[in-house]
């Protein structure tokens, strides 16, 4: 279980946001929605504990995040953040085995085990042909797909996303909505954060919305997805259709 109690959060103890409060039980698939520079990323960064709360607890499994020890975290929580840019030439397959950093000890080498996983996520988002290329020199898309295989690799529980799929062709998009839907079916809580509010209809089972107007939302897209809420959020006029199959789109008033 994943709880957020009475979170405040922002930087130099001046809060973006306050008195955030959320419950996931079990597995799901969460689609943070927010206008730019909204705090989606500093909400993410502080339930993944990589920036201090301001006040309020995040717990995992009853326990509070800042009681439990960062190898552990890494192996509960995996990140895949916006931009990656390391300083040294890597190895996508290296990169992709720095998600098993918490499975390995201080002074160990992967192990065969490690290795055939990192090669297994690498399989699971088509990128296997990439594993021996230099990462710093491959497409802003192609690096993304190989933060999203880092984070499979970590094989934690919870998956937290921001924007995973800014970068990502139309086919890799898709691809990566129907794996996390997988994903969650399979077991794991998967937050991630996107400017497209067709995923959260589409894919997700509840959605996160950050709106300067209305607060921090909660709750099933099907309620709280409408016309009314996307104008709020982003100032745009959009319709919601139904489709064929009993689907909810958006589409912008032209
Ligand atoms: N390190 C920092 N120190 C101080 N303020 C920051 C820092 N990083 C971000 N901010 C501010 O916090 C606010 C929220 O930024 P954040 O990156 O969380 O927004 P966002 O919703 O993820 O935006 P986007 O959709 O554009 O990625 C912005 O006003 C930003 O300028």
């Amino acid at each position: 279980m994943f709880e957020v109690c009475n979170l405040s959060f922002g930087y130099e103890n001046k809060p973006i946001w306050e008195n955030v409060n959320f419950e996931i039980k079990t597995n799901q698939l969460i689609c943070l929605l927010g206008a730019n520079g909204v705090g989606k990323t500093t909400f993410l960064k502080t339930i993944l504990g990589i920036l201090k709360p301001i006040k309020g607890e995040i717990c995992i499994d009853s326990q509070k995040l800042s009681d439990i020890p960062i190898k552990d975290t890494y192996k509960k929580m995996a990140y895949v953040p916006q931009a990656h840019n390391p300083p040294f030439s890597f190895e996508v397959i290296d990169v992709v085995l720095m998600g098993r950093a918490a499975y390995i000890g201080n002074f160990a080498s992967p192990t065969k085990e490690d290795k055939a996983v990192a090669l297994e996520a690498l399989k699971q988002i088509n990128i296997l042909h990439l594993a021996n290329e230099d990462y710093t020199k491959l497409s802003g898309g192609q690096k993304q797909l190989v933060l999203i295989a880092r984070s499979l690799a970590q094989q934690s529980k919870i998956l937290i996303m921001d924007e995973p799929s800014s970068s990502l062709d139309y086919g890799n998009q898709i691809r990566l909505m129907h794996l996390l839907k997988r994903l969650s079916e399979e077991g794991k809580i998967i937050i991630f954060s996107t400017h497209d509010p067709n995923h959260a209809l589409l894919y997700a089972d509840k959605v996160m919305i950050l709106d300067k107007s209305n607060g921090f939302l909660f709750g099933k897209p099907q309620q709280l997805i409408t016309n009314k809420s996307l104008n709020s959020i982003y100032n745009v006029s959009v319709d919601i259709h139904r489709t064929n199959d009993n689907n909810r789109i958006c589409i912008p008033k032209i």
